[in-house]
């Protein structure tokens, strides 16, 4: 059979799930194996490439938790105490004189002796500056014990976590002002299309702009990709081959347009030709041409034209591939159940993903869910997800994936 009687023919689509779950097959087999020393600084959005240990206890020493006065409980018989040091936090205390109290502020070390704070509210002045305790005390009471959050040895994070300013500010605590990250993926963005302008240059007949390279750019980027534009390749088969060539040394091709059954989608056409298309046609909407294969080795991600198409294929599935390639272990964004705020009275035979808002605690979509209509997803917050032959009525629960969850 030639190829295009080939894509003539109606196969069945690939559920979601199943080519998700295929794809972080095809990534854990072609894991990004190089890591780098980065400073924190330049290490947001990167890939812990190996488990970080912490190499002290944290906190270092019992401390105050509270501004207000430290004492031996034993020490205490309810008459006032009087204070024999003043502890700021960043200096080092005196043993606690037996019978006294020690002015203590929150973060100050505690002073050997002492086994009890009092907040300072608690307590009143008496005669010669003395301190009177007005309520009960209990030992312990408002220390933070040393190695209370991480005892020195402890695994604190795994390869594989994906650092963000939580993660960040967690090894800075830990004293750590480098980290082992994964080398960036490089990822090669390809516009396909003979109708494709530049922003900024006039529009010819039958020209429109290219707004998915932007999208994808912007979007990798956020991600701690390196970003190789491959710019615009006209609808050619034999330009298309000639490109795919060129890029040989990057880690992923990641074009969009080109994907469908159409006499001028070559990009399926490349790879077949090439013997080398694992995936192609999903019940998904929008997104159904998406393919995947590899192009003389480097793996391929066509992403379908259409930019709503490209929008939700990349966050549902190309992410997740990038991020599995990197050792990310959980890539599944979060999904919410909602109140639906619309019927879906017509049963689909693909997987939905609408460009949806919250609006008093409900899911509205956008009027249009065209995948042509890119405006819907500037207007939408996330992506509520409609099962294949589901009717989903006002009030009922959907699923709603927020856009944050995909972004970054
Ligand atoms: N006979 C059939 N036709 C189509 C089918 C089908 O099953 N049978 N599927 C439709 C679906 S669904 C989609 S999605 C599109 C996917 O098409 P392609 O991935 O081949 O993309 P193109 O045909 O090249 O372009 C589609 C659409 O998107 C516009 N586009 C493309 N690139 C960009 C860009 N970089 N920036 C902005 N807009 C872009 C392009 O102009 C087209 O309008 O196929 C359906 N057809
Ligand atoms: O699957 Mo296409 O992406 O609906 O327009
Ligand atoms: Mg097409």
């Amino acid at each position: 059979m030639t190829a295009v009687a080939e894509v003539r023919q109606a196969r069945p689509l690939m559920p979601v799930e199943q080519a998700l779950a295929q794809l972080l097959a095809l990534a854990e087999a072609a894991p990004i194996g190089d890591a780098e020393s980065l400073p924190l600084a330049e290490a947001e959005g990167r890939v812990l490439a190996s488990d970080l240990v912490a190499s002290l206890d944290l906190p270092p020493w019992p401390n105050s938790a509270m501004d207000g006065y430290a004492l031996r409980l034993a020490d205490w018989q309810g008459e006032p105490l009087p204070v024999s040091q003043r502890i700021f936090a960043g200096h080092a205390p005196q043993p606690l004189q037996p019978g006294t109290c020690a002015r203590i502020f929150t973060g100050a070390p505690l002073p050997a002796g002492a086994d009890c704070v009092e907040m300072q509210e608690n307590t009143a002045e008496a005669e010669d500056g003395r301190v009177r305790f007005l309520e009960p005390l209990t030992s312990g009471q408002n220390i933070r014990p040393q190695g209370q959050e991480t005892r020195k040895g402890e695994q604190v994070m795994s390869a594989g976590t994906r650092l963000g300013p939580i993660e960040l500010g967690l090894a800075a605590s830990l004293g750590y002002d480098r980290l082992q990250v994964v080398r960036k993926v490089r990822v090669a963005v390809l516009s396909t299309g003979d109708e494709l302008v530049e922003p900024g240059l006039a529009l010819g007949p039958g020209q429109i702009y290219n707004s998915n390279r932007r999208l994808l750019v912007s979007w990798l980027q956020r991600l701690g990709c390196d970003v190789v534009d491959a710019g615009i390749l006209p609808d050619d088969l034999a330009r298309t081959r000639a490109c795919l060539a060129e890029l040989v040394d990057v880690d992923l091709i990641l074009s969009t347009g080109g994907v469908s059954v159409g006499e001028a989608d070559y990009l399926g056409a490349a790879l077949r030709e090439a013997g080398e298309l694992a995936l192609w046609k999903l019940a998904i909407k929008p997104g159904k041409p998406l393919t995947f294969g590899h192009f003389q080795g480097v793996p391929v991600i066509g992403l379908p034209g259409n930019p709503a198409s490209t929008l939700v294929t990349f966050g549902l599935l190309t992410r997740p591939y990038l991020l599995r390639r990197q050792g990310v272990t959980d890539v599944t964004p979060l999904r919410f159940d909602m109140p639906a705020g619309f019927d879906w009275p017509k049963p689909g035979t693909r997987r939905e993903y609408l460009r949806a808002r919250i609006e008093q605690g409900q899911v509205r979509i956008y009027k249009n869910q065209s995948s042509g209509v890119l405006r819907s997803a500037a207007w939408a917050e996330g992506l509520v997800e409609v099962r294949e032959g589901s009717t989903p009525k006002q009030g009922d629960r959907v699923p709603f994936i927020p856009f944050s969850e995909l972004l970054g």
